[in-house]
């Protein structure tokens, strides 16, 4: 909520970013479950006697936003998903604090993996795996509900199935056309659920860690296409597109997402010694693979009727 401060427009915001917490569920056979969460607070509230009075009467410090998150993880006896927690600490602190007017948690969770040896599920052991999963909630006082669940760092590539042809050319132009490069991306994605209070969140408490499968699942199989065809992308725009497309098609609880996907370049190999003599000539097989610079394609698409 924006105030005006002596003739100037002021918003205020203040929280505890990165509380690290690790919880164990364990089952009464003896399995454990595990999660890492890296969780973000945000408080807008009342309290603008802080920054102009030195009165910190309506502050609630940072440092007690930190300890509750430990409070509430011990207090979860059960297993629930992190767009879970993040609603819980959101509801606890707009309805045990008076002067918070909204709640912004976000949470990344580090990718630990059940191991499997011999084939076999370990019961307590993990190893750390690649993409996280990503959640940002803000709950207001007034009840209105926002849930985002995303990915962060998903690499994929694909060695063809891929070419960039018909773009604008011009004096300032090098690219050759092609129907045949490797395809190697590092999607972070995000997608807004349609649910926008607390009583239309679905009981079942596997509902968001299901769905974030679910979506990433789909993105996959559609950057790739099937096992043995595979699928031609003729841009990345397009393969975006299609991505993106796909996961409002299939999940209708989702109202929007928004995919960041930078073309990261393989350059074919070409070397000719000082007689300009070849020493190594490019055939789709010995790439120089970059990471600076590389494309940036983003893109969001969302329903126009948002409720479900
Ligand atoms: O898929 C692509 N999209 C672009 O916009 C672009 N630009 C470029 O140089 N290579 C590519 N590839």
């Amino acid at each position: 909520m924006a105030r005006n401060l002596d003739g100037f427009n002021f918003e205020q915001r203040h929280g505890k970013d990165r509380v690290r917490v690790g919880r164990v569920w364990r089952n009464k056979d003896g399995r454990h479950f595990f999660v890492e969460w890296s969780v973000s607070i945000s408080l807008l509230s009342d309290c603008v006697a802080a920054y102009v009075r030195d009165d910190n009467s309506d502050v609630v410090a940072t440092d007690t936003m930190k300890n509750t998150v430990y409070v509430k993880a011990k207090e979860c006896s059960e297993q629930l998903s992190m767009e879970d927690f993040a609603i819980l600490l959101a509801k606890h602190f707009i309805s045990f604090y008076h002067p918070v007017t909204s709640a912004i948690i976000k949470i990344v969770e580090k990718p630990w993996e059940r191991i499997y040896i011999d084939g076999q599920q370990h019961e307590h052991g993990f190893k750390l795996g690649s993409e996280k999963h990503t959640t940002e909630v803000i709950l207001k006082k007034s009840g209105t509900l926002q849930v985002t669940s995303g990915i962060e760092g998903l690499a994929l590539l694909k060695t063809t199935k891929s070419g960039f042809e018909g773009f604008i050319r011009d004096v300032y132009t090098a690219l050759p056309e092609t129907q045949e490069r490797v395809l190697a991306t590092e999607v972070t994605a995000s997608w807004r659920y349609s649910y926008e209070s607390l009583s239309s969140i679905p009981p079942n408490p596997h509902c968001f860690t299901e769905r974030y499968l679910d979506v990433k699942k789909v993105l996959v199989d559609t950057f790739y296409g099937p096992p043995t065809q595979g699928v031609y992308s003729p841009s990345v725009q397009s393969t975006l597109y299609q991505m993106a497309r796909n996961v409002l098609n299939r999940f209708l609880d989702i109202s929007s997402v928004e995919l960041k996907m930078p073309n990261i370049h393989f350059l074919p190999v070409n070397l000719k010694n000082k007689d300009n003599e070849t020493i190594v000539k490019f055939a789709d097989d010995v790439y120089l693979p970059t990471d600076e610079p590389h494309g940036s394609i983003q893109a969001s698409l969302s329903r126009f009727w948002s409720k479900m």
